[in-house]
């Protein structure tokens, strides 16, 4: 047969092509796998590796694609990302749910193990909280939740977590731009040098009287609102967003020397807590999967809320340090105004703790207030019993400034803790991370192998609600907590960790308590707090979000005077 017949001369043409695209194909494969092997390996943090590998490889893997005589050149370059990224994908995806995964003995469910977007998903829905306890009473005490982290619900795991030598802060305060805040320096010894300003800045006994005035302040502002309504049996008010003006007038004073009168106005008049509200969604989604932060900043630039209200914080912070101390506030202390200036920290390391400020001291506080009128509205007979504890201790309308009496109310004290273990303020906790190292890091019952950086944390919103804890976990029971005569029963109380646990835990916590434990005194002191007809208080609970803080809707509530 002659060569020149098409017959024959079809598979000898065909032969080197289709060798040829197979060869392309086999570089295309290899080169992606080699970049998932690194990607796991080196888990690279820098913006220049990244696009290496994610825009340069497969720009010059267009040029073998565009060879071959299957693909003309102007479109290897599009194919050339689609065949690298699905491959770079596929080989992460196969891995991940792999039985060679070191985290591939913990259940969860699966397409939690593919990626943390789901987690990101799930977050920006706001159940969070509800979700990894659904998850936890399925698949037991330690779950899967994201390809390289695990929640865990053992309160045996306390002290070995987040104690001394436990674990570092993790990666969801990664990807950030500027100086961090003291909750997010991950580095122990940075972070134990700003905590010691922070402990001695809290720690100051003239805050009570800054508490007291306020609490005056609000108990007014509500005695007017309810005169103006003219109604004697009270008027309903929206007592999740009072208690956030209280709070920030509080911290204002406390933190600036006093920046905010959100109670005079009645009102967020400067749009700081919808400004915050609308970005700690997003936020709190992104935190999962950190590095898309730096393209978020690039889309929104300065624009999006979080950053527009870190700003704010920041110009508050600017401005204080400008007009300087009128008194040892908090910036007084952070700024190191008593310190020589060679010593003292940068202006913009104590700027970025404007924001925190806001949201640690005031939101927290103002949400457990809210909690504890909504849990008091349901639970009747512990309202009465707190009512009856406030009048005898706090007799004739006397001022409730002794914060010696106010911790050793039994009544009033198991409420909040009540409250804070049925509604902590970080629902999820805080995550540590594991570093990379080798061999395995064993930590109590838990074995994590450390070829990769895995992240874990102690899922509070379970532990608290663990019959294994608390006995009757759901049920609000302020008498669990008292000293004396306290109901039979489980109750765990290294399984509490509202405020967390160890050298990073709330460093607010004794300023918190007494904060909340006065002003509620004032206020059931003056007021009655009673259901607004109509209002489904049981479905208010269920539309709760955990935006890494937990986020209230408005509470109405009838308040009414006492006489
Ligand atoms: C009911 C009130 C509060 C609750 C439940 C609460 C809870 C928490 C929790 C769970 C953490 C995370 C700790 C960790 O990462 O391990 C935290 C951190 C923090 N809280 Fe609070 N907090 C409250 C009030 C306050 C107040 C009034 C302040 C005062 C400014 C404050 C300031 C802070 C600060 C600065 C941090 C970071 C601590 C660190 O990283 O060392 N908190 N809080």
């Amino acid at each position: 047969m002659s060569l020149s017949t098409p017959t024959a001369y079809w598979p000898l043409r065909s032969m080197p092509q289709s060798f040829s695209e197979l060869r392309v194909g086999l570089i295309v494969l290899a080169t992606s796998f080699a970049s998932q092997w690194f990607f796991r390996r080196y888990e690279p943090r820098s913006t220049l590796t990244r696009v290496a590998l994610l825009v340069v490889i497969p720009a010059l893997l267009s040029f073998p694609i565009s060879c071959t005589h299957a693909v003309s050149w102007y479109a290897a370059l599009p194919l050339a990302f689609v065949a690298y990224g699905g491959s770079l994908g596929a080989f992460i995806l196969v891995y991940r749910l792999s039985p060679f995964h070191p985290l591939a003995n913990y259940p969860g469910p699966i397409i939690a193990k593919t990626s943390k977007l789901w987690a990101a998903y799930v977050s920006f829905r706001g159940d969070q909280h509800r979700y990894y306890k659904r998850l936890h009473d399925l698949y037991g005490d330690v779950v899967r939740i994201g390809p390289n982290e695990l929640s865990i619900r053992d309160a045996s795991l306390v002290h070995t977590v987040l104690g001394q030598g436990g674990l570092p802060k993790g990666p969801r305060w990664d990807w950030r731009t500027g100086s961090p805040a003291l909750i997010a320096l991950c580095d122990p010894v940075k972070h134990g040098n700003q905590r010691k300003l922070w402990s001695q800045a809290l720690s100051s006994k003239e805050y009570e009287a800054i508490v007291a005035k306020r609490a005056r302040q609000l108990a007014s502002c509500l005695e007017n609102l309810v005169h103006r309504s003219g109604h004697k049996d009270g008027t309903a008010l929206n007592m999740t967003a009072w208690f956030k003006y209280f709070t920030t007038d509080f911290m204002g004073d406390m933190a600036f020397g006093g920046c905010s009168e959100l109670m005079n106005a009645g009102g967020d008049k400067d749009g700081i807590w919808t400004l915050l509200e609308s970005g700690l969604r997003i936020s709190a989604a992104v935190a999962h999967v950190s590095y898309f932060k730096p393209i978020l900043k690039s889309l929104t630039g300065h624009k999006g809320p979080i950053h527009r209200f870190r700003d704010f914080g920041r110009e508050t912070v600017f401005k204080r340090l400008q007009v300087g101390a009128n008194r040892k506030d908090l910036f007084y202390h952070l700024s190191g105004e008593e310190l020589p200036e060679s010593e003292r920290p940068s202006v913009d390391d104590v700027a970025q703790n404007g924001l925190l400020v806001i949201l640690a001291g005031s939101d927290s506080t103002s949400n457990t207030l809210t909690g504890i009128i909504y849990y008091l509205l349901l639970n009747p007979t512990a309202y009465d019993r707190l009512q009856e504890e406030v009048d005898s201790v706090f007799p004739n309308g006397e001022e409730p400034l002794d914060v010696l009496k106010l911790s050793q109310m039994e009544w009033l004290n198991g409420c909040i803790n009540e409250t804070l273990r049925l509604l902590p303020a970080v629902p999820s906790g805080s995550q540590r991370s594991v570093l990379k190292g080798k061999g395995t890091k064993v930590l109590g019952k838990l074995y994590v192998e450390c070829f990769l950086r895995r992240q874990l944390f102690l899922h509070t919103y379970s532990i608290h609600r663990d019959e294994r804890n608390f006995h009757i976990p759901e049920a609000f029971l302020p008498e669990r907590w008292f000293s004396q005569g306290a109901l039979a029963g489980e109750h765990n109380v290294t399984a509490f960790i509202p405020f967390s646990y160890g050298p990073t835990m709330c460093v607010g916590k004794n300023l918190a308590l007494m904060e909340m434990r006065m002003v509620l005194c004032w206020m059931l002191q003056r007021f009655r707090f009673s259901k607004v007809p109509g209002v489904a208080y049981e479905e208010w609970e269920g539309r709760i979000q955990d935006w890494f803080v937990i986020h209230f809707e408005p509470l109405s509530v009838n308040v009414s005077i006492r006489v």
